[in-house]
């Protein structure tokens, strides 16, 4: 699946948020959206997912205008991992799972048992088969975010958007959750924070200042010492490992005056 954007601006509270945006990410492509705190990367994910409404400018999904799509259908298409997890509701974890497979169903159609595989599979796939009965808000952030991804693959998508999705996550977890988006192989669009992750997953990567894209390019192109300086105020080194042909970005100690 294909997305771009075309001239997108977003107010908010009376800001320009996002400014004058656009940008293409083809079919399959992993890519990433770096950038500072408050750079506008989850306004940018928001407009993408449709949970908030540009003020001007234009979003396809495959040469289609969004505008044009019904919610559900967008859902059949695009799932979400967003930042923050906390439900309202006291859902057992696989019943949080199968909300992934509502957009597939009729108003008011009940869980089939093909529903409740494809929530076991999706379960298994993130390593959370054991949790299956628990209350989902007994659960630790980084659990909770894995159960969130494993209701992403229920939703069976051709495009999955993250949103910061390995922010409580240990290492391990941070390393098996985007192996897990890159092997699905479908269109991945992530805010990533950290640009040793991003190098080491993204086909692209999209660089955000103050609600313009400064850069973009593969990981090599973008992830530059000058551009991370600009990006960040903070100066690193940028190395490639020889063996492994991989990125690796060592950052210098914060001067405090
Ligand atoms: N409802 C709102 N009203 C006013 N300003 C808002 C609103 N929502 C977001 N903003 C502002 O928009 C800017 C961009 O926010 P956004 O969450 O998109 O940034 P971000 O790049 O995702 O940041 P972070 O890395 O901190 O998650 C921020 O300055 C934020 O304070």
């Amino acid at each position: 699946m294909e997305m771009s954007s075309k001239n997108l601006v977003v107010y908010l509270g009376g800001k320009k948020i996002l400014n004058d945006l656009s940008l293409h990410i083809k079919n399959k492509e992993f890519v990433g959206i770096i950038g500072p705190n408050g750079s506008g990367k989850s306004t940018l994910l928001k407009a993408l997912y449709r949970t908030l409404r540009p003020n001007s400018g234009t979003i396809y999904i495959d040469d289609k205008n969004i505008d044009d799509i019904s919610l559900k259908e967008t859902a059949k298409k695009i799932a979400v991992v967003a930042q923050h997890n906390d439900s309202d509701f006291d859902f057992s974890v696989i019943d949080m799972v199968l909300i992934g497979r509502t957009p597939h169903k009729k108003f008011m159609e009940r869980d089939n048992p093909n529903d409740y595989k494809i929530a076991l599979e999706s379960l298994e796939k993130v390593g959370m088969t054991n949790f299956s009965d628990r209350s989902f808000n007994s659960l630790s952030g980084g659990e909770k975010q894995r159960v969130i991804l494993a209701r992403a693959l229920a939703q069976e998508t051709k495009c999955l958007i993250l949103d910061e999705p390995t922010n409580h996550l240990d290492i391990k977890y941070q390393l098996q959750f985007m192996s897990i988006a890159k092997s699905l192989e479908i269109t991945v669009i992530s805010a990533i924070h950290d640009l040793n992750i991003a190098a080491l997953y993204c086909d692209k990567i999209y660089a955000m200042k103050s609600g313009e894209i400064i850069d973009y390019g593969t990981p090599k192109e973008v992830l530059t010492k000058k551009l991370i300086k600009v990006l960040y105020e903070v100066d690193s080194e940028v190395n490639i490992n020889k063996d492994t042909n991989t990125m690796n970005i060592v950052f210098k100690p914060f001067e405090i005056q």
